[in-house]
């Protein structure tokens, strides 16, 4: 069966730029770095936040409402916090530690754990930068699985603590995203009858993003992550103490912050679950913008189905109350959707639309 890096190989090349800039010896934000100023999507547009101190819901997993909560906050915002996430805080640190030491690293050392052309995981600039013509301020390090090929050419008698924390804080996230998924089905009223849950779990597609944000002399001239969707079922994101930089689009609203919260998980809905909910769910736009004296750290878990899964409206959503609603997407294997959105970014969601 294909893997998530081979649906990758597939990416044109010229789709590609991978490494990014040394953020250490700019003094000034280069042109090439430099976005618009003014318009929606200029990094200085943001909600105005005078008397409107707008807070995410924080979902207590083990309180008996929580399947309702997560359910609802997934239909009304795609977005929403978690705390009794079961992930140990000290694994939490453990990862923060490892990921700065990496990213603390001179560019020279960083680089040689470089994605590879066509390559889904290492060291590099965002996937989706071809799509843009400014870059962005970030660096990220992907990993699917066991980091341990790009480890070692960065620590070669080091590279154990690294690995270890990576893979066990993989192991505990998916646990997660499988019990925060069940629950999502569960509020639909989903049943194991009603979609192959053993053959959706047997192999998702998944992987650990390391974000790095260094601080930057002008914030409001540049991006650190551009607006996106995240592609799979759901992202799990852990933000690094207190500096923000999240934003979240609100029809109406605008870009609402999501100032992180000590211990809670921020957890958003991805393409997937909106094509499966029979966009029921909405697929969350989100961008982060860059701080002027804090250096901004944070791990985006991924999970989706495997390759080979038809991702598609749920039939059984689509029977309510005796009424046929109509499914607003087409099925996709998910290889064909993470190809689509390799080279169309966020096109790729209209692309499967039918009504
Ligand atoms: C599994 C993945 C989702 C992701 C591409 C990736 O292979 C690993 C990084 C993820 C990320 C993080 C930043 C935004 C994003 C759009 C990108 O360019 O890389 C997402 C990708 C995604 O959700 O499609
Ligand atoms: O750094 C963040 O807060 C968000 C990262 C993100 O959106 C992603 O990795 O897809
Ligand atoms: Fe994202």
């Amino acid at each position: 069966m294909a893997t998530l890096s081979e649906a990758y190989t597939e990416t044109p090349l010229h789709l590609q730029h991978i490494i990014p800039i040394d953020f250490d010896s700019v003094k000034e934000v280069p042109e090439s770095h430099s976005w618009p100023r003014s318009g929606d999507e200029s990094p200085r547009r943001i909600l105005s936040l005078d008397g409107d101190h707008f807070s995410l819901p924080a979902i207590d997993l083990d309180s008996p409402d929580a399947i309702k909560m997560v359910g609802h906050a997934c239909k009304v915002m795609g977005i929403f916090q978690v705390t009794n996430h079961g992930i140990p805080s000290s694994l939490l640190r453990e990862v923060e530690s490892q990921a700065w030491q990496f990213f603390s690293l001179p560019a020279i050392a960083k680089v040689r754990a470089v994605r590879s052309p066509g390559g889904a995981t290492g060291y590099g600039v965002a996937r989706m930068t071809p799509f843009f013509n400014k870059f962005m301020w970030h660096e990220g390090f992907t990993m699917m699985g066991s980091p341990l090929e790009h480890a070692r050419e960065v620590w070669p008698h080091g590279y154990g603590k690294f690995c270890e924390a990576m893979e066990d804080y993989q192991d505990k996230m998916k646990a997660l995203s499988e019990r925060l998924l069940a629950m999502i089905l569960k509020y639909l009223g989903i049943s194991e009858h009603d979609i192959d849950w053993p053959r959706l779990r047997s192999n998702p597609c998944s992987a650990l993003q390391l974000n790095s944000y260094p601080q930057c002399p002008d914030p409001g001239q540049v991006m650190g992550l551009a607006p996106h969707t995240d592609t799979f079922f759901l992202t799990i994101l852990h933000q690094k103490d207190s500096a923000h930089g999240l934003q979240f689009h609100r029809e109406g609203r605008g870009w609402v912050p999501v100032f992180p919260m000590d211990g809670a998980l921020v957890v958003n809905v991805g393409d997937m679950l909106h094509i499966m909910s029979n966009a029921m769910f909405p697929s969350v736009v989100h961008r982060v913008i860059t701080n002027e004296k804090r250096h901004r750290l944070s791990m985006g878990y991924f999970y989706g189905p495997p390759m080979d899964f038809r991702v598609g409206p749920i039939h059984r959503l689509m029977q309510t109350s005796g009424q046929e609603v109509a499914a607003r997407f087409r099925s996709i294997t998910v290889k064909d959707y993470v190809q689509m959105k390799a080279k169309n970014l966020d096109k790729a969601l209209s692309m499967i639309r039918i009504r």
